[in-house]
């Protein structure tokens, strides 16, 4: 998937310029402000109507409800509180059953409501959602946010066993790039609005050449070192 130009202002300022590909997995990485949020929505279409956008992306699908899945830092707002899990899915028991499987839930969750459930299995329930549809790009909002470190470290691994077993490209938004070493391929580096370096995140994150990057790298690896 090809985004040649995604431009997104105000009508005072350019916050958001910037092209890059996602072939495999991409990580886009950038300080408080840099647009990472804005850059997500854009490709979800849900930038406020208030903000001006300018897109050219080729890919052989098509961007829509259906193609594009999301998973949210905060697990708890995407689902409706009231509702059973079963009725939260839109599709066939046999599906339901699938991406539970997949992401490792028993099928007892669907007759909870997600108030009987951890944060971590609700987490898990937001990914099986997103995956029961046939989606092509999976979107990540710093999806371990709102969890502990040890369901931190399980939805990692279940991202990227996700990853390996289906077909599909990631874009993972976050701090923390501890979390995207493992998972994804690439990396962009994001502040103001541009791209300052991309490339192998395993290139960048040995050999940083941008002293902004090497400090967002130096700060993960120091509340690393602070949390344990
Ligand atoms: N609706 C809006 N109108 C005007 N400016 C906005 C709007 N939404 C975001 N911005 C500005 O655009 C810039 C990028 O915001 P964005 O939310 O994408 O940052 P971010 O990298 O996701 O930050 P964080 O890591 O804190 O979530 C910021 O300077 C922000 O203030």
């Amino acid at each position: 998937m090809n985004i040649n130009k995604l431009e997104i202002k105000t009508k005072e300022k350019k916050l958001v310029a910037i092209s890059f590909d996602i072939t495999d997995s991409t990580a886009l990485i950038g300080e408080s402000g840099s647009g990472k949020s804005l850059t997500l929505k854009a490709l979800l279409n849900l930038l406020p109507s208030s903000l001006e956008v300018k897109k050219d992306i080729n890919s052989n699908f098509e961007l829509n409800y259906n193609s594009i899945g999301f998973i949210p830092q905060n697990p708890f707002t995407s689902l409706s509180m009231m509702t059973k899990i079963t009725n939260q899915f839109f599709c066939d028991e046999r599906r339901k059953e699938e991406v539970l499987n997949l992401v490792d839930l028993d099928k007892n969750v669907l007759k909870k409501f997600p108030s009987q459930l951890s944060g971590g299995q609700i987490q898990r329930v937001v990914i099986a959602i997103a995956l029961s549809r046939d989606i092509k790009l999976l979107l990540l909002d710093e999806p371990t946010t709102a969890l502990d470190e040890e369901n931190k470290k399980n939805i990692i691994d279940l991202i990227n066993e996700i990853k390996n077993r289906l077909n599909i490209l990631i874009l993972f938004v976050t701090h923390d790039i501890n979390s995207i070493k493992t998972i994804c391929k690439d990396i962009i580096i994001l502040k103001d609005g541009e791209i300052i370096e991309k490339g192998l995140t395993n290139d960048i994150l040995s050999t940083p050449k941008e002293d902004y990057t090497k400090r967002l790298i130096n700060s993960t690896f120091k509340n690393k070192i602070f949390r344990t």
